[in-house]
């Protein structure tokens, strides 16, 4: 605590700035409003403002001399009404709570210092010229996350500033109330992170601008990497770091980056409620955020249904080792990974000279250009082409095609049937529309003054068709008519031509997977993996059903890319990547394609990595590191776990290979509890007890986690029965994350946390695999507070070997 004096100096300091808030927003308040109304005032009368007159040239350049006019104003309005409004919330933001920190630095070569309050946004005083509160994202604020006191340094846009830092101060105001003031020695003293881990779990995530710690600052900041990688223990503050620096390059690129041109890929639809509100509360826009399914499900349903990645971990988890079985595992190691992305590309250049596949242009039940016809075509064109320029010039030439055939077609029998069933209206109209298009076409533009055809006159029109005057009216109209009736009956084809669906992308890919030797000639692979025969079999039985294994829909992504043309975003600058571990080398070799002007930051914790496809991202030849070179790639590593107690850390980490080096942060709570009982219907009992007991301690955030979804289902029936009350189920189709008491597989539980966590059974029926070590591990790593473990028989294997001194 600091002294008497001190305190009364803070006091009288947080009295002065709160009144100077006030102050400026009561001043702002009705300009804001104020402003408000004369937009929509502007709107509302712009076209009374505008004199519309195109009688001449003159007339015409005054009209639109008042447009723009009118237009320069609005916009002008809304700017400094944007920038006003911002300005308004930051302060309405900063009232109950202006500052959290303050460092008073020296700087080298210059005597004296001014002490340098840290808030969520700046604030100067009414003159403008100095700042009463520091933006925490400013150059000199870093200081405050790196340094303790002592000799300290900053880096600015004109290079390193050096000095010394006198003094490093954390405040909690609350309501406009200080309540606690703590002076530290070291990096951030531990009392605020203390308080702010000690609170409960939230609906949703909070921001952590108080308390980011050292190496999460580095991470926030990171400005140079192409690639930025994450590895970090469970709980390290991976999300909140993220999240945090989304907001970073939102302020250190206002006006240059955008919150639209960044992406967060999130776990699953849930996690994008949890993390909602982070951004708003740090007075910016939310980014995009997105699950890589729903990327997926975008470019190929309907035409194709892709399984879901969580029906692909409940097949993993919950079918019985076997041939198929062992197949589809390899199968999905074999899709995921590098070499199959090399294979397709190889792939890709034997179909530049024999191999391709396409669908018949069909008509009317029969083919109008056949898939042989086609497949000549292409292997017509020059073989230096690429194979996605050909395509295109295939869908040219089938454009073409469809032309002349579309010409021949309007003296087929089936149209003159058609024309007898349009009753007199619909021949009145047809020919009214499109005798309105010639005479549209027909419009002349005379700089201001349009000059159009007479619309009554029928018989110009006709003429203006360009048909030959020989017909009578009566043969011409049939003519238009069946032109209109054959061209709207192509139109479909001619879209599906331009949509390239004439490339029988399903069938190149299913072509894959045959005989093991076609493999190694198609590809160039000089071997196919394991159980190759099974794996295609698998493949195959999908794609015949039009249906892609999850491991496929990727892949397959991929190659239809390399034959069509590949789809880019190049708006987007920032790709965030959460729960890294989980993707694919093959979906981050997709992902840098497809944004190819972004940089990529990567989050995630190979101890959690529970899906088969999971990538390496802690080790130095990660194929992450491969991906854009060592060069641009900075791999940060994150030890510290914040989330849960001393003990949970001590007990979780344990259960991990390679997890001696996870640090717990200093705050207790009681060891992880280990129940053994005698029956599924004692252990349910004794869980609904534990529940209640658990809430009348206070905690108001706990889930009961199981293995499966069939095993929630189950649990939640069963607990529901015998008197829980307030369950909620989630399954992968929930889409908020809201406080109570969770039943939910562990998978889905991935990147939230509760209060308190109860494992359903952690017994060694359920859990006894060595590839289910990780899924356990990030089951009980969910939990801040309390763990407890239930079994009926024996104990898994992850907790019997254990050291028994790490629970109760
Ligand atoms: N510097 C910090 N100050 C305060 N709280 C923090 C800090 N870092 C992390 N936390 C808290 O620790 C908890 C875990 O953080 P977060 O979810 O970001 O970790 P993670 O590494 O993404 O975890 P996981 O991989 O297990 O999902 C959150 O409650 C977060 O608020």
């Amino acid at each position: 605590m600091i002294s008497e004096n001190d305190w009364k100096q803070e006091q009288e300091r947080l009295e002065l700035v709160t009144e100077q808030l006030k102050d400026r927003i009561a001043e702002l308040e009705p300009e804001v409003s104020g402003l408000r109304n004369q937009v929509t005032d502007i709107r509302k009368r712009f076209w009374e403002e505008v004199t519309v007159n195109t009688s001449t040239q003159e007339d015409f350049e005054e009209t639109l001399y008042s447009i723009q006019q009118q237009e320069a104003l609005l916009s002008e309005r809304e700017r400094s009404h944007r920038k006003r409004m911002q300005q308004w919330n930051n302060m309405k933001r900063l009232l109950p709570s202006p500052y959290f920190g303050r460092i008073d630095f020296e700087e080298a070569g210059i005597g004296g210092s001014e002490p340098v309050y840290i808030g969520v946004s700046s604030f100067l005083d009414e003159e403008g010229l100095q700042f009463l509160i520091y933006d925490w994202r400013t150059p000199i604020a870093s200081l405050y996350y790196d340094h303790s006191p002592g000799p300290a340094a900053y880096q600015t846009p004109g290079g390193l500033v050096e000095g010394t830092m006198l003094l490093k101060r954390q405040y909690q105001i609350r309501d406009g109330q200080l309540r606690h003031v703590f002076d530290t020695s070291e990096t951030i003293g531990d009392e605020l992170l203390q308080q702010a881990l000690g609170g409960g779990a939230d609906a949703q995530m909070k921001s952590i601008v108080a308390t980011i710690q050292k190496e999460q600052n580095a991470i926030i900041r990171d400005d140079k990497s192409r690639m930025l990688i994450v590895q970090g223990a469970a709980g390290s503050g991976k999300t909140s770091a993220a999240l945090q620096r989304v907001a970073y390059l939102l302020y250190k690129n206002r006006g240059r980056l955008t919150a639209d041109q960044i992406v967060l890929f999130s776990p699953n639809p849930m996690f994008n409620s949890y993390v909602s509100t982070v951004l708003p509360e740090l007075g910016e826009e939310n980014m995009q955020q997105t699950t890589f399914q729903e990327y997926l499900a975008y470019w190929l349903e309907p035409e194709m249904r892709v399984e879901n990645p969580f029906d692909q971990m409940e097949y993993v988890l919950a079918a019985e080792p076997a041939k198929e079985y062992e197949a589809r595992l390899q199968g999905i190691r074999y899709k995921a990974s590098e070499a199959f992305l090399e294979a397709l590309q190889s792939y890709a250049d034997w179909l530049c000279k024999e191999g391709m596949r396409f669908h018949d242009i069909r008509f009317m039940n029969r083919s109008l250009i056949t898939a042989e016809r086609m497949k000549s075509q292409f292997y017509s064109y020059d073989p230096a082409i690429r194979l996605d320029n050909r395509v295109a010039m295939l869908r040219d030439w089938l454009l073409r095609e469809l032309a002349v055939l579309e010409r021949k077609e309007r003296q087929a029998a089936w149209v003159q049937d058609e024309l007898d069933y349009l009753d007199s209206d619909q021949y009145q109209e047809a020919y009214n529309a499109l005798l309105k298009k010639v005479q549209r076409e027909e419009a002349v533009f005379d700089d201001v003054t349009r000059l159009y055809v007479d619309a009554s006159d029928r018989n110009r029109g006709v003429k203006e068709l360009g048909e030959e005057n020989m017909y009578d009216f009566a043969e011409q109209e049939e003519d238009i008519l069946r032109r209109m009736v054959v061209k709207e009956r192509f139109r479909p084809l001619r879209r599906d031509v331009k949509e390239l669906r004439f490339v029988d992308a399903a069938g190149l890919y299913t072509q894959l997977f045959g005989e093991e030797d076609d493999y190694r000639r198609m590809t160039g692979r000089s071997e196919a993996p394991e159980l190759w025969p099974e794996i295609s079999r698998q493949t195959r039985e999908k794609l015949d059903r039009q249906e892609l294994l999850y491991e496929d829909a990727t892949p397959f992504l991929y190659l239809r890319e390399l034959v069509e043309g590949a789809r880019r975003n190049t708006d987007v600058r920032h790709v965030f990547v959460d729960e890294g571990q989980d993707y694919s080398p093959f979906q981050y070799a997709f992902l840098k394609r497809l944004f190819p002007r972004a940089r990529m930051t990567v989050l995630g914790d190979f101890g959690q990595a529970i899906f088969v496809q999971s990538t390496h991202l802690h080790m130095e030849d990660s194929p992450l590191v491969r991906l854009y070179g060592e060069d641009e790639t900075r791999l940060i590593r994150l030890v510290r776990s914040y989330r849960s107690t001393q003990e949970i850390v001590a007990f979780t980490k344990a259960m991990l290979p390679g997890g001696e080096g996870i640090v717990p942060f200093e705050r207790y709570g009681g060891k992880p509890r280990l129940v053994r009982l005698g029956s599924g219907e004692e252990r349910a009992a004794r869980i609904r007890d534990d529940l209640a007991m658990l809430k009348a301690e206070g905690f108001d955030s706990m889930a009961v986690i199981t293995k499966t979804t069939a095993e929630s289902r189950e649990v939640f029936d069963r607990l529901t029965g015998i008197g829980c009350e307030g369950l909620r189920l989630i399954t992968k189709e929930t889409l908020t994350f809201e406080k109570g008491i969770a039943v939910i597989p562990a998978y889905l539980a991935k990147g939230v946390e509760f209060d308190a966590v109860l494992i359903y059974d952690a017994s060694s029926q359920t859990y006894h695999r060595e590839s289910e070590r990780k899924l356990f591990y990030t089951a009980c790593t969910r939990a801040m507070h309390r763990l407890r473990l239930y079994a009926t028989g024996e104990w898994t294997p992850f907790v019997g070997s254990l050291d028994p001194s790490l629970y109760e």
